[in-house]
C-alpha cells in the first residue's frame, strides 16, 4: 500500500497497544461473485470454528501474493486473479508473535470449489444491506427485502471480532489498513482502522 494518508474509520479501546516481540507474515483471500462472498469455515487450528477468508502463513521464499494464491488453492480448490486490498496487524496477549496479514480479493475464479482438511467453503449474501454487521435488509419503503441470492448473510457473529471493522471496507472496494489488539477473553481491547480516501 502507498504512503498516502488514510482516513480514520474506527478507533477505540484502552490507551496502550500491547507489546510484541516477533512478527509473522500471513495472507487472507476473499472471492466474491454475483452478489455472493465465499468464506471458509475453519475446521482445525488457529481460528477453529470461525468463518474467514482463505489464507495462512507466508512460507520462506514466497511473496505474500504467491502465498495467497497457494493458500487459496490448498484450502478451497480454486484459483483467482487476486488483488491486494489491505493490510492488518493483530496482537494477541498469549502469543509472542504478532500477525501481519496481507488481504487480497478477487471478483472471479476458476476451478471447482472443494472442501479441504482445513476449510469448508460456503457462499454468503453480500446484498449491500448486509455489508455492515447487524444491518437488516429493507426495501425503500421499509418493508423486508427479498434476497437475490437466497443465501445467508455474512456471519459476523461467527467471525473474528475485528472483521466487522474492515470487511465492509473491502466489500465497498476500498483499500484499508488496521491494527487490533485482543484481550485474553477474545474481545478487542484496542483498535484502529483506516481506508484510502475515496
Ligand atoms: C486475530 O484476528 C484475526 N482476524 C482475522 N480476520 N483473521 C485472522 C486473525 N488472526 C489470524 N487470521 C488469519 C490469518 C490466516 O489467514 C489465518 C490463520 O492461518 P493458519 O494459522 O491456518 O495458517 P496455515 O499456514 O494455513 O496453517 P497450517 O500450519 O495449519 O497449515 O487466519
Amino acid at each position: 500500500m502507498s504512503s498516502e494518508r488514510l482516513d480514520e474509520v474506527a478507533r477505540g479501546g484502552v490507551p496502550d497497544w500491547l507489546p510484541f516481540s516477533k512478527i509473522k507474515l500471513y495472507t487472507n483471500a476473499f472471492v466474491r461473485q454475483d452478489g455472493k462472498l465465499l468464506l471458509g469455515y475453519k475446521k482445525r487450528g488457529f481460528g477453529k470454528d470461525l468463518y474467514n477468508g482463505f489464507g495462512g502463513k507466508v512460507e520462506p521464499g514466497e511473496t505474500p501474493a504467491q502465498a495467497a494464491l497457494r493458500e487459496l488453492e490448498e484450502e478451497s480448490g480454486i484459483a483467482a486473479p487476486l488483488e491486494h486490498c489491505g493490510v492488518l496487524f493483530f496482537v494477541l496477549p498469549d502469543l509472542e508473535q504478532a500477525f501481519h496479514i496481507d488481504i487480497f480479493r478477487a471478483e472471479e475464479y476458476s476451478g471447482a470449489i472443494t472442501e479441504s482438511d482445513e476449510m469448508r467453503p460456503q457462499w454468503f449474501d453480500i446484498e449491500p444491506a448486509y455489508a455492515t454487521p447487524n444491518a437488516k435488509p429493507a426495501a425503500a419503503d421499509g418493508s423486508p427485502k427479498e434476497h437475490n441470492t437466497g443465501l445467508p448473510p455474512i456471519p459476523y457473529d461467527q467471525m473474528w471480532a475485528d472483521d466487522p471493522f474492515w470487511l465492509p471496507l473491502m466489500l465497498a472496494g476500498r483499500h484499508f489498513a488496521g491494527r487490533a489488539d485482543f484481550g485474553s477473553d477474545g474481545r478487542l481491547q484496542k483498535w484502529w482502522f483506516g481506508a484510502k480516501p475515496v
